[in-house]
């Protein structure tokens, strides 16, 4: 390897686009997005399926409601006032109003029950939007700042606009159901000959209300995308307002927000246009039963339909099924196609990269962002000894530096570790240990050459297999908030306790656990020393079922005896590729191999081979040994 002096520069940021924007998000057709969301949603509805029949059971009451006010009507007209009995009529009258009394308790049990929807939903947007933007920050730091605001606005603005929306559309959508379910009842049980009269016209004025739907969607897309551009566009014009100032360019780049402007206020007048032709079929689908059906009495009169039960018909129509048509027309329109599109920011398809991380990865275990279909293996003759297992860790030819124009930190470097190995990697303060280490697990990413992990390019896969793959534990030793068993399972979801106790076990990390009250305690991650996090990290990344495990001075806050035994157990778990960046001599002395960086050239061998080839390591022992 050849390498130039240290370098230091800002890490390289996706460039905007040609008017300063954030590069869009292709179009993704409606019809997919729905058919990506159908199966999440009955998905969500089978889990709560407790909410769902509580909803349904208040609902029923609506539907009897409903059947009661059109049935009271009927008879009050043909058993009373028509029958000469107006004292039977006034008192089916007042079960008509008797029954409307029903629909206060309804509506609170309605309500009560949404909730346990509603808030379940919501949950569920917020831990996907805080996963998405973790999992988006850790596979690419240099656009944090960006995952961050886009999480902010997904916590926020969307997660609100997609419960609302979702919380109107159970609550008309149900409405409508048990609504034209008495309705229909009703009337079927006054006179049969209603139904094909009403029935028919209602259908059409809702078919031409489903089909003006997709349009409309992607009207309201355009209409977010326009939005979220510009605020992001505003909000990177912000942070560089000062430079922006002295470089006297405030005007420039005054344009790129104008342009986003222009193209919100056009996405909001296609909306509005949507809005017209939807209002257009909803008045069909409204009047046309009330319509047909008065255009048909002379027929239904032929037939003996009673007078009562004509206005029985009309009482069903007018007075709830059309309402109830309205506003659940209303409601899809706009907040079903607003939650659409919202959800599918949360949903993202496919290959996108974007999928929310698959369990806690982050701190940890990093990756990139994007997935990009089946990954292709090292050509042939690169894998020692192919055909047998594929090196643990295969390096070709990298260049790795922090941004055009600033010097390289590793230049033609070469490495292969075959599954099993323990490798050390020693180097002076600032070569480039750790940005190593961040190439090896896909956090950084090469200005050239290649890194496969078990004969797989890190180069391009999603954070989810890699995650499986690969556990990089810095320095740092996060520990979370939570029980102790949850951070030391939190590599390993669903593993169950085996994994933990043969960790715990195997670091000795059980005075530790005792001391913090057992494994179900809750831990309080301020209280603990840098020593003892550091050691529920190690015990992490035992338990984690990942191949390769990348300790960056990870055991740098323990003494020499307790990070001996931790890379001693690491290395001996079952499969282990251990890679260490060492920061004391007795840690490189653990080793099968050692790597030096050294910014010029980098050296591979054991201890001994190195003494005798590297004036770098050698010096580096010597300085090692002196503190003693
Ligand atoms: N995100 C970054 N952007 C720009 N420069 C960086 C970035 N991260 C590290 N550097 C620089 O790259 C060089 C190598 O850093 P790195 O942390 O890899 O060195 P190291 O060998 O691990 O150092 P140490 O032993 O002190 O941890 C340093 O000069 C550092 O300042």
């Amino acid at each position: 390897m050849n390498s130039a002096a240290t370098a230091s520069g800002s890490p390289a940021r996706t460039p905007p686009d040609a008017d300063g924007a954030r590069p869009r998000e292709p179009r993704r057709p409606y019809r997919g997005t729905v058919r990506r969301l159908l199966p999440l949603g009955l998905r969500f509805f089978r889990r709560h399926k407790g909410a769902l029949i509580g909803l349904a059971a208040w609902s029923l009451l609506e539907s009897v409601q409903t059947f009661l006010v059109g049935f009271a009507v009927a008879w009050s007209l043909d058993r009373g006032f028509l029958a000469g009995r107006p004292a039977e009529g006034l008192a089916w009258l007042a079960v008509a109003a008797a029954s409307v009394l029903l629909a206060g308790p309804v509506l609170r049990g309605v309500f009560r029950r949404l909730s346990g929807l509603v808030e379940p939903f919501r949950d569920g947007l917020v831990r996907r939007a805080a996963d998405q933007a973790l999992g988006r920050a850790v596979a690419d730091p240099a656009r944090a700042a960006e995952a961050e605001r886009a999480a902010v606005s997904r916590l926020t603005r969307q997660t609100e606009i997609a419960r609302d929306g979702f919380a109107g559309l159970v609550l008309t959508v149900r409405s409508f159901a048990f609504t034209a379910v008495g309705a229909v009842a009703g009337m079927a049980a006054l006179a049969p000959e209603l139904l094909p009269v009403v029935l028919p016209p209602m259908a059409v004025g809702l078919l031409l209300f489903l089909l003006t739907l997709p349009p409309m969607a992607a009207a309201q897309r355009r209409y977010l995308d326009a939005d979220e551009a510009f605020t992001d566009r505003a909000a990177a014009l912000r942070t560089g307002l000062r430079d922006l100032v002295a470089c006297g360019t405030t005007r420039t780049a005054g344009t790129g927000p104008d342009g986003l402007a222009d193209e919100a206020a056009a996405a909001g007048r296609s909306l509005a246009r949507w809005t017209a032709v939807r209002t257009l079929a909803l008045g069909a689908a409204g009047q046309l039963p009330v319509v047909t059906l008065l255009a048909a009495v002379p027929w239904l009169l032929d037939r003996g339909v009673s007078a009562g039960a004509l206005m029985g018909a009309l009482t069903y129509l007018v007075q709830s099924l059309l309402p109830a048509l309205r506003t659940m027309m209303t409601a899809v329109a706009a907040a079903g196609s607003r939650l659409v599109v919202v959800l599918e920011r949360f949903v993202p398809p496919e290959g996108t990269g974007e999928g929310p991380a698959e369990g806690p990865d982050v701190g940890t275990a990093v990756g990139q962002s994007a997935d990009t279909g089946p990954p292709e293996g090292p050509p042939e003759g690169d894998v020692p000894g192919r055909g047998a297992a594929p090196p643990a860790i295969l390096c070709r030819d990298l260049r790795v530096s922090y941004g055009a124009g600033t010097p390289p930190l590793l230049e033609g470097f070469d490495l292969t570790v075959p599954a099993g190995e323990h490798v050390a990697v020693v180097g002076p303060s600032g070569i480039g240990k750790s940005t190593l280490a961040h190439v090896l697990t896909g956090l950084h990413s090469p200005d050239r050459g290649e890194v496969f992990l078990s004969g797989v390019p890190v180069r391009g896969r999603a954070s989810r297999p890699m995650a499986r793959t690969r556990v990089l534990l810095p320095q740092e030793g996060y520990v979370f908030a939570g029980t102790v068993r949850e951070n030391l399972a939190q590599l390993a979801p669903g593993a169950g306790e085996e994994p933990i106790r043969e960790a715990v076990a195997a670091l000795g990390l059980g005075p530790l656990v005792e001391r913090l009250g057992g494994l179900g305690a809750d831990v309080d991650p301020a209280a603990l020393s840098a020593g003892e996090r550091q050691m529920l990290c190690l015990g992490r990344a035992h338990a984690s079922p990942a191949p390769l495990l990348i300790l960056d001075e990870a055991a740098c806050h323990l003494a020499p005896e307790d990070e001996a035994r931790a890379e001693e157990a690491l290395a001996r778990r079952p499969g282990t590729t251990l890679l260490v960046i060492a920061h004391r001599l007795s840690s490189a002395l653990r080793a099968d191999r050692i790597v030096v960086l050294d910014g010029r050239c980098a050296a591979v061998g054991t201890h001994e081979e190195l003494l005798r080839a590297s004036p770098l390591y050698r010096d580096l022992t010597g300085y090692w040994e002196a503190p003693g």
